[in-house]
């Protein structure tokens, strides 16, 4: 029996600090808990000087003839780009958005109904990374993986249950099907095909990946530029495909520029590499260190896929990638294996599977 997904914290509870269901909407000042310092985030202040604050991530048109290399090209560069013409029904969009408004909108008591239980995977609460920082993020969230309809009965009345479950797995499937295009776009980029990768081949049991469904509120903030919406991260997906509502906060780091933000695009959609990609392209990719950050006037919300292996798969450099005289930058690790070290190590977890070369 392969690891689930949800098996994957009960060895690793997250234990928060403080109270911290926070009913946003009673602050009228931002509480000291919520207060970043350089010293709580050495990366806080890192903003884009002048002559580069006008570069932004690549918007990638799918139906493009050249849209693998651009793809590539974009994550080695950035880890990240937007895509149009992705084949995501506008209405699935706007359905996601509108579902992810109401579920935060209720009220703070019934969220709490379907709390996420402190060694537990999907509910409602703070991001998993909460625990590694001092200061409290300006932020609620909401973890599905497969059908959530355990968690939504304890939110809603049986007549919102069918249409709010099939909205899930309607995004669930449109985007599991996206984001292998886009694995393999961006691996025939690399010159990497179908026979270099057993395990994601067509040939393989077409099962071969899990995901979960990461929904994101940013409410209004009296002062923005002290409080964080989700603090700097990267992902431990192979990719995550991102919605954002119209309000900006999603901002990607770039070592030469600092912090760029993504601006929303009406109907695109954000993809960024994450952490078990950088290893298969054996570091080629970047897995992108991201954050979000908040609004004074408009509240905004996120969805993003967080997209990988069946959790027992090995991921290792793909050799074509590795050079002849040279070893793997990595070594192979499953992706329980991976989140559990995520867990305990956080923005560790990369190094501590790098393979020691002594060159
Ligand atoms: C499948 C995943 C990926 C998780 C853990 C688990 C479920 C929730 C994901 C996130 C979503 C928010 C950022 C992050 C950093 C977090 O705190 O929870 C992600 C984390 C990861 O990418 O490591
Ligand atoms: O809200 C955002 O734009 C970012 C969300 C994110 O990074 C995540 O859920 O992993
Ligand atoms: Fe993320």
């Amino acid at each position: 029996m392969p690891t689930m997904l949800t098996d994957v914290f009960r060895g690793h509870p997250i234990h928060l600090p403080h109270s911290h269901q926070p009913d946003f909407t009673s602050l009228s000042e931002l509480p000291d808990s919520y207060s970043w310092t350089p010293k709580d985030d050495p990366l806080l202040d890192a903003a884009p000087s002048p002559p580069a604050a006008n570069e932004n991530i690549p918007l990638i048109d799918l139906n493009h003839t050249d849209a693998a290399n651009q793809i590539g090209s974009a994550c080695r560069t950035w880890g990240a780009f937007q895509i149009a013409n992705h084949g995501v029904p506008l209405e699935l969009l706007q359905g996601i958005e509108f579902l992810t408004g109401s579920l935060f909108q209720l009220p703070v008591q019934r969220k709490l109904k379907a709390a996420r239980a402190e060694t537990g995977f999907s509910g409602y609460g703070v991001a998993r990374i909460s625990s590694f920082f001092n200061k409290q993020m300006w932020s609620e969230g909401f973890t599905i993986t497969g059908s959530p309809l355990n968690d939504f009965r304890k939110l809603w009345p049986q007549h919102h249950l069918n249409n709010y479950c099939d909205i899930v797995e309607e995004y669930e499937e449109q985007m599991q099907k996206l984001a292998s295009k886009l694995m393999w776009l961006s691996l025939t980029s690399l010159g990497v095909s179908e026979e270099d990768i057993k395990w994601a081949s067509a040939n393989s049991d077409l099962n071969w990946a899990q995901s979960a469904l990461q929904l994101n509120h940013y409410p209004v903030c009296p002062e923005p530029d002290r409080a964080m919406g989700l603090a700097a991260h990267t992902d431990s997906t192979l990719l995550t495909i991102l919605h954002q509502n119209n309000t900006a906060g999603l901002q990607v780091f770039r070592d030469d520029i600092g912090w760029v933000t993504v601006p929303p695009v009406q109907g695109s959609l954000v993809v960024n590499v994450g952490d078990l990609f950088h290893i298969l392209s054996n570091g080629l990719f970047k897995s992108v260190l991201h954050r979000a950050r908040v609004n004074q006037t408009r509240s905004r919300l996120s969805v993003a896929f967080l997209w990988g292996p069946q959790s027992d798969i090995k991921i290792s450099p793909v050799p074509k990638l590795v050079s002849p005289v040279g070893s793997p930058l990595y070594r192979s690790v499953t992706w329980t294996e991976y989140l559990k070290t995520k867990a305990t190590h956080f923005n560790k977890a990369l190094s501590m599977i790098k393979n020691d070369i002594d060159e």
